[in-house]
């Protein structure tokens, strides 16, 4: 479904004029099915973020490939409504002068539905992210981190995606709120079906709503492993990132 070969980035570093350059991802290969939730964990800097822009389609690799169903991520026809993305910075991704009607909106309005079946679909999105619908007519300022998350979140299931990337998507939210949400992507998963990738560098959050977990370490894929054999991992670095979690 999502297959990623060989993946290679780098990024200019010491100025526009610089020759030098940092690689940030060393041919970094992995599929992920539909339906599935992989999660890609690593500490800070080894290149989680780098990984899903390229997943998305945002970023191109320089060398190597992403694949969605058979088709190139580079083409914005082969993912437009079928993969989103939900980011870790709320405040910033809805538009500060849209309501919470139109930002969730905006998406249907892309993939061309009417204003009556965009009404009906926001809805039905409100009622399944656990927001009343007195939450239409409110803007971001007047939202809770985990409110807006939601709002996030349905925004982006709103196209019924086959993927959603989520890159510390709940990160920032206080403990019981981080919970909440990441009950309500379960429970959207087995409404919709949807994969997800679920990038973070906390285990924990990772355990608990996915499949199967990558470890990155400076770029590279340092183990994959399926939740079930989490406590099998081999490496030193997985088994350091493991007792992170007991400690
Ligand atoms: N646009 C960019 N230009 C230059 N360097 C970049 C760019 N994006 C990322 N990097 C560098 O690439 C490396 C990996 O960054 P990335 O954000 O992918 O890591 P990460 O694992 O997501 O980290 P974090 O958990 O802190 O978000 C870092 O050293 C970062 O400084």
């Amino acid at each position: 479904m999502l297959s990623v070969h060989r993946v290679e980035k780098s990024y200019r570093t010491g100025g526009m004029f610089s020759g030098r350059r940092k690689k940030v991802l060393h041919g970094i290969s992995f599929e992920c099915e539909q339906g599935e939730c992989l999660g890609i964990i690593g500490e800070s800097g080894s290149g989680k973020s780098t990984l899903g822009r390229l997943l998305l389609g945002i970023e191109k690799p320089d060398r190597g490939s992403v694949y969605f169903e058979g088709k190139t991520v580079a083409d914005r026809k082969a993912r437009l409504g079928k993969i989103s993305a939900v980011f870790q910075d709320y405040t910033s991704s809805i538009n500060p002068f849209f309501s919470v009607e139109q930002a969730i909106a905006e998406p249907l309005k892309l993939q061309g539905m009417n204003r009556l079946e965009a009404q009906s679909k926001i809805d039905l999105l409100l009622y399944q992210v656990g927001l009343d619908p007195s939450f239409r007519n409110k803007h971001p300022h007047e939202l809770s981190g985990g409110e807006a998350q939601r709002v996030c979140i349905a925004r982006a299931v709103s196209t019924e995606p086959k993927f959603i990337l989520l890159d510390e998507a709940v990160s920032s939210l206080d403990g019981s709120v981080q919970l909440q949400v990441l009950e309500l992507l379960k429970s959207l998963r087995e409404i919709y079906g949807m994969g997800y990738i679920f990038i973070t560098h906390d285990l924990q959050a990772a355990a608990y709503i996915c499949d199967r977990v990558m470890m990155i370490r400076d770029g590279r894929v340092e183990e994959t492993v399926q939740i079930g054999q989490l406590k099998d991992v081999q490496s030193p670095y997985a088994q350091k990132l493991l007792q992170m979690i007991i400690a």
